[in-house]
């Protein structure tokens, strides 16, 4: 069924008015409202607000393009339909790159026409306004609020950084272990921009061969190369009025670093096997696990590059640093495989909470959910117990073991991984492993 709309006909000649009111007035769902002039429409736009404007092209106080435009310039969500005495295809063109949706001429067919061109506006009009609501639901999906989850201090220092992103265009990087929310992170601060409504693009530079890396980011022309049957555009066009995420940029290519410089200075891409230049506007937002400067100094990176990304750093910290934030991730994640799973959500008992507190979490927050995912499927009640959480303990052991270090200095290692993980809370700390609070400060002085 139609949705209801308003259609206002603009047309001098009496008769033909009352034929186009007529037409529309067939489908029920439509209100229509006829106008002898520009002038006499103009007047009457803010009290009927028609969603639909059928415009006579020749009218007698002024052209319908003129008005086309004046409309425009009024409501640009308003859809235009030119209706001529003629077929002049140069025209119709121009019409509709101004902004006409439909051109019809005044033929024997008037009716079938006029009823199909107002059919496809109207889904048209459908369809936009469907993707306006998805397109909401998506920036309501990544809003901060509710794509991040974590209370702890240390996580909550980095979001403070990245609220400075949100109101500006600095280009930012997120440093951070495998699977700590880097993309996460960066969808969060795309879908609270300005740039929202553009597109968020996501490379994952270690996951392209070297040899592509080009060809991916800066798109390529038929014939470019031998493969090249077909020209395709890069994902920096894609990203074109939206944001751009290098993940992995530690791990590109010397030779694509110096094709990268280039486009983010002079703001212009060409296509492999084009001198065409193309304007790009996109924000830049790079990923990486590596110490950036460290990669300078090794001359693994380009120096010149990296000044011109680093504009905003931040640090997103291991989910060991998190503190209470792995309960607070795995009750989320527990009840969103509930939810899609079609199940009832499965509780940690306090057994439980501790194994996961305990636990180093080498994988991060995607380990942490796919070991949550797991625990939701072996459980056979409505809790998670220790048993049915996978871990890989014994992996971790090993690593601290084979370090060759004296007893007081894994004594000094245990107290600094405490510390990091619970928030640097000394008392907190001294309480868990039962050792004076004075004993942790020499300790710390001791390993400066
Ligand atoms: N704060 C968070 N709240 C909820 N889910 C999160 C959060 N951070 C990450 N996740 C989830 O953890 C998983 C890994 O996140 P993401 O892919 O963003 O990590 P990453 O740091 O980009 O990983 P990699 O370096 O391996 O690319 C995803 O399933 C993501 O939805």
């Amino acid at each position: 069924m139609n949705p209801s709309l308003k259609v206002a006909i603009v047309e001098d000649n009496e008769w033909f008015n009352k034929f186009l009111c007529h037409i529309v007035s067939l489908i029920q769902e439509y209100e229509v409202r006829s106008y002898f002039s520009g002038n006499d429409f103009l007047k009457d736009l803010d009290n009927f607000k028609p969603d639909i404007v059928s415009l006579d092209y020749r009218l007698p106080d002024m052209t319908g393009k003129e008005l086309m435009k004046k409309v425009k310039s009024l409501d640009p969500s308003m859809d235009i339909l030119i209706v001529s005495e003629q077929e002049d295809v140069q025209t119709a063109i121009e019409l509709m790159k101004s902004g006409a949706s439909e051109y019809l001429v005044k033929t024997r067919e008037m009716k079938v026409n006029l009823l199909n061109s107002l059919r496809h506006i109207s889904e048209n009009r459908q369809l936009k306004s469907e993707i306006r609501g998805l397109r909401s639901e998506v920036v309501k999906r990544h809003d901060f609020s509710r794509s991040i989850i974590g209370n702890s201090s240390a996580l909550q220092r980095s979001l403070k950084l990245v609220e400075k992103a949100l109101s500006s265009n600095i280009s930012v990087v997120i440093n951070g272990e495998t699977g700590t929310g880097k993309e996460v992170l960066a969808k969060a601060i795309h879908y609270g921009s300005s740039r929202k409504e553009g597109r968020f693009v996501a490379v994952n530079v270690a996951a392209i061969p070297s040899e592509l890396i080009e060809s991916e980011l800066f798109g390529f022309e038929k014939g470019a190369f031998t493969h090249a049957t077909n020209k395709r555009i890069g994902k920096f066009e894609e990203a074109d009025g939206g944001t751009l995420f290098l993940d992995e940029i530690g791990e590109m290519p010397l030779g694509v670093q110096a094709k990268l410089l280039r486009v983010l200075q002079e703001k212009e891409v060409a296509r492999l096997g084009s001198n065409v230049e193309i304007k790009i506007d996109c924000r830049i937002i790079a990923a990486t696990h590596r110490d950036l400067f460290e990669e300078v100094k090794k001359g693994n990176f380009r120096e010149d590059l990296y000044y011109r990304l680093f504009g905003l750093n931040v640090i997103l910290p291991p989910l060991r640093e998190r503190d209470q934030d792995v309960i607070l991730l795995a009750e989320y994640f527990s009840k969103t495989f509930a939810e899609e799973n079609g199940l009832e959500t499965k509780r940690l008992s306090a057994s439980s909470r501790e194994k996961l507190l305990d636990y180093s979490w080498p994988g991060n927050i995607r380990e942490l959910k796919s070991v949550i995912d797991l625990a939701c499927i072996l459980t056979d009640s409505d809790t998670i117990e220790p048993e049915h959480l996978s871990l890989r303990s014994s992996i971790d052991t090993k690593d601290l073991l084979g370090t060759n270090k004296t007893l007081r200095e894994y004594s000094i290692e245990i107290v600094k991984h405490f510390l990091e993980k619970h928030d640097n809370d000394i008392s907190k700390v001294s309480r868990l492993l039962d050792v004076g609070r004075t004993t942790i400060y020499r300790m710390l002085k001791e390993s400066e």
